[in-house]
Order: structure tokens, then C-alpha cells, then sequence
């Protein structure tokens, strides 16, 4: 197997132990920090509509618990493997630790196409496997959210099935939720107004304003789409987009509201008439400022990193850039806003919105913001210090940071019994 091929685990194991390395990490702690501490399999039945009973096997992995309660999404998506469930919770645990929130790492996730089933499967599946799970969350142990094929609507039932079990309502035990029942003001956008802020100041870093910055951004769903805006509202120029079917390209910049609505119109960026097409290989080499992938895992490998030509690499999407690729753009000089801080806007907002929701007091959108704005830029302005002090890549100085929080945590709670 090369390293391209290595599973999300191995990969985000190898990135833990360049932080461990240098942190100089006794051999126990490495251990415990390495694995995930619990994980359950379920398997399960749901009625579908046409009268079959069909089977589907989900899980829930907690990778650490030591700083606070476990956090991380839920993905419904046919090919997820429990190795990718391992990963992604491993990230949330230095997710939460590098924005410095008081929570633990977790994953879940369902083997399914959500696009294969009706409404009323969904629901059934959903209601199902939060009864089967039920034994890990509670907003004091274990608080899911959205990921990849599930929304605020698969949260409102995560969340209506819980309080059915409890006897009263409970918003507390997932985030991501509508408005309507105990959603937070700003969490739809969170993830990419906290890449907007944190692109803002590393713009500022590099001493280029973001006013007429040139911005590629690969993936035109809620991330992608809504870092587009906020970063035209900050004065920049969007000079390509991409989805799932390929890109546009205008030098002068592409009319982005003019994009939205053929987005709406056609489901897809592509024939965009303005614009020049590309792939999305051709997206990620074109010349910018800055180059967000907003997309999917491995985007940026060793086979594209030395044609990469972006001054700035903002890591919206999970784990877009291998370690091969990291080294080689830290080499060429580009400045890679890794994904455990780019991408931490979202994650923070839960919190927000469970904050609100245990405490029954809700806050304005501006308050939300505010707040947002406050955690990313500390947390940017630490790893940006971590990395100039320690001479590493901000990567591994948001790594050093998050792990050297979460074995400091362990250390003090020391090991039971
Ligand atoms: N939504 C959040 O709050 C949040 C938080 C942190 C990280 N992320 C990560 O950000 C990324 C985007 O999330 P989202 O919520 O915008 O998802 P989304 O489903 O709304 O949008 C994903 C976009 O990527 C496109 N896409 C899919 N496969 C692609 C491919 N192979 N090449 C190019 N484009 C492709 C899709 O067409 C779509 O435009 C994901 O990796 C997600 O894990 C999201």
C-alpha cells in the first residue's frame, strides 16, 4: 500500500505521532491518545415502504472524553467504513482542543444512501438508530450533529426521539438543530464565516489585505457556497468554483449570485455560460491567493502539491491535504490553514447552541457572530505563535497545541483507577 492509499486512521495516526514526537510524549499517554477509548456497532431493521424489513449497520466512536462531553456529526453515506468513523473522531478530539472548547471527540455514522430512501425511511432509520446509540449520547456525554447526508431535519428527529425516551424535551443532545426548536442563530453558516474570519487574518499575516484577494474554492455546497459570499461581502473576487461535476473559471471574477441561481436552477456549477469550464484537478492548479477545498478528503496528494499555486491553503473540507502534499507546500512557501482550525467555525457554534440550550437563553445572530469571531481568531493567532516559535508548518502547531491540552487534561484527571 503507498502512502496515497493509506486508510483515514493510519493517516491521521501519522499526524498525531509528528506531534507526539516533538511534544516528546511519554509512552502511555501516546497509547490512550493514539486509539479511540469506545466505539459501538449497531445493527439494525427498518420497515421500508414497500413492506421489506431491511437491515443497516451504524456506528458511534468516541475517540476521547477527557476534556468534556463527546462532539462530533453523524454521516449517512454509503461507503463510510468504521476506520473513517475512528479518523474523523480523532479530529474532532483536536478539533475541539485547538478553538480550546470543552469537549471530547466522537463520530457517527449509518452505512446508507440517503438518497435512496423516502422521507418516511428516513425518519424510521434515523428514529432507529438514535434508539440503538442511545446508551452513548446525552447532552452531558455525547452531543451529535450534522455530517455528509444528514441536516437540521435528521437532528430534529435525533433530538424528538431522545425526549420521547427521556419524558420531557431535551435540545441539549444534539446541535445543528432548526431554529424552531432550540437551533442556534448563525450555526448554518459557522463553518464558513469562521474560514472567512481565519482567511482574513492570514491574509493580513502574508501583508495582503483580503479586499481584491483572488479566491478558488473547490465544493459549492453550504461551506463552499457561503465562504464564497462572505468573502465577496469582505471585498474579495471569487475566480472559480467547483461541485461534484466540475468547475468554472473567470479571470476577472465570476458573478456570484448570477452562479448561485443557475446552481438552483440546474443542481449543478457546470455550463455556467460566463465562464470557462475545468475539472476539478484543473481548479485546484489554477494561479490564486487563496485556494479553499471545500469538498472531499484527499484533494491535495503528492501527485498535485508542486503545482498547487495558492499563497494560502484554508482547509474547510476534512482532511483535503495528505502529509506527503503538507511537506511539499511547506517547502514552497504556501501557508495551509489546516482543517482542525479552518474548519473549526462549525463545531464552535454547537457549542454555542448547546450552551443555549441548557441554559434556556437564546442569543442574537450578532451575539453568535461576535462570539465566533472571538474563538477563531484567538485560536489562529495561538497556532500562528505556536508555529513561528516551534518552526513547523501550522498544521503540526495546531496538532502541538491540541495535544498538549488534551494529555495536560489527562495528566491532571490522572489515570483511573
Ligand atoms: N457543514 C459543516 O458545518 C462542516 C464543518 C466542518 C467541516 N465540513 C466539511 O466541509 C466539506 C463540505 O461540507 P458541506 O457541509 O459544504 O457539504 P455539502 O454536501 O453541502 O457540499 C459539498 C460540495 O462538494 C461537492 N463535491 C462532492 N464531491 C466532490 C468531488 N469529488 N470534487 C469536487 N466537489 C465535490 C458537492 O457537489 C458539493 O458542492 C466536507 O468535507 C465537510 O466534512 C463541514
Amino acid at each position: 500500500m503507498t502512502m496515497e492509499q493509506e486508510s483515514a486512521l493510519a493517516s491521521a495516526q501519522r499526524q498525531f505521532d509528528i506531534a507526539a514526537d516533538i511534544l516528546q510524549l511519554e509512552p502511555g499517554l501516546r497509547r490512550i491518545l493514539r486509539v479511540p477509548q469506545r466505539e459501538l456497532t449497531v445493527t439494525f431493521p427498518v420497515k421500508m415502504d414497500d413492506g421489506r424489513i431491511e437491515t443497516f449497520v451504524g456506528y458511534r466512536v468516541h475517540h476521547n472524553i477527557t476534556r468534556g462531553p463527546a462532539k462530533g456529526g453523524i454521516r449517512y453515506h454509503p461507503n463510510v467504513t468504521i476506520d473513517d468513523v475512528r479518523a474523523f473522531s480523532m479530529l474532532m478530539t483536536w478539533k475541539c482542543a485547538t478553538v480550546n472548547i470543552p469537549y471530547g471527540g466522537a463520530k457517527g455514522a449509518v452505512v446508507v444512501d440517503p438518497r435512496q430512501l423516502s422521507m418516511g425511511e428516513l425518519e424510521r432509520l434515523t428514529r432507529r438508530y438514535t434508539s440503538e446509540i442511545s446508551i452513548l449520547i446525552s447532552p452531558d456525554r455525547d452531543i451529535p450533529a450534522p455530517d455528509i447526508g444528514t441536516n437540521p431535519q435528521v437532528m430534529a428527529w435525533i433530538m424528538d426521539t431522545y425526549s420521547m425516551h427521556s419524558g420531557h424535551t431535551v435540545p441539549a443532545v444534539v446541535t445543528g438543530k432548526p431554529i424552531e426548536i432550540g437551533g442556534s442563530y448563525g450555526r448554518r453558516e459557522a463553518t464558513a464565516r469562521g474560514l472567512s474570519y481565519v482567511l482574513r487574518e492570514a491574509a493580513e499575516a502574508l501583508s495582503f489585505p483580503i479586499a481584491g484577494a483572488r479566491i478558488v474554492i473547490q465544493g459549492f455546497g453550504n461551506v463552499g457556497a457561503t465562504c464564497a459570499r462572505l468573502l465577496e461581502e469582505m471585498g474579495a473576487t471569487i475566480i472559480a468554483v467547483s461541485d461534484s461535476k466540475g468547475g468554472i473559471y473567470r479571470r476577472n471574477g465570476l458573478p456570484l449570485a448570477a452562479v448561485v441561481a443557475h446552481k438552483q436552477r440546474t443542481g449543478t456549477v457546470t455550463d455556467f455560460p460566463e465562464a470557462d469550464r475545468v475539472t476539478n484537478a484543473e481548479l485546484l492548479e489554477l494561479p490564486c491567493d487563496i485556494l479553499v477545498p471545500a469538498a472531499v478528503q484527499m484533494q491535495i496528494t503528492a501527485r498535485n502539491a508542486d503545482r498547487i499555486r495558492a499563497r494560502i491553503v484554508g482547509e474547510a473540507a476534512n482532511a483535503p491535504t495528505t502529509p506527503e502534499a503538507d511537506a511539499i507546500l511547506y517547502d514552497r512557501g504556501i501557508f495551509v490553514i489546516p482543517d482542525i482550525l479552518a474548519g473549526a467555525g462549525g463545531v464552535t457554534v454547537s457549542y454555542f447552541e448547546w450552551v443555549q440550550g441548557l441554559q434556556e437563553f437564546f442569543w442574537t445572530e450578532r451575539e453568535v457572530n461576535a462570539q465566533l469571531e472571538r474563538v477563531m481568531v484567538g485560536a489562529f493567532n495561538q497556532v500562528l505563535r505556536t508555529a513561528h516559535e516551534r518552526r513547523v508548518h501550522m498544521r503540526t502547531a495546531a496538532y502541538l497545541l491540541a495535544v498538549n491540552r488534551v494529555a495536560d487534561a489527562t495528566r491532571i484527571r490522572g489515570i483511573y483507577p
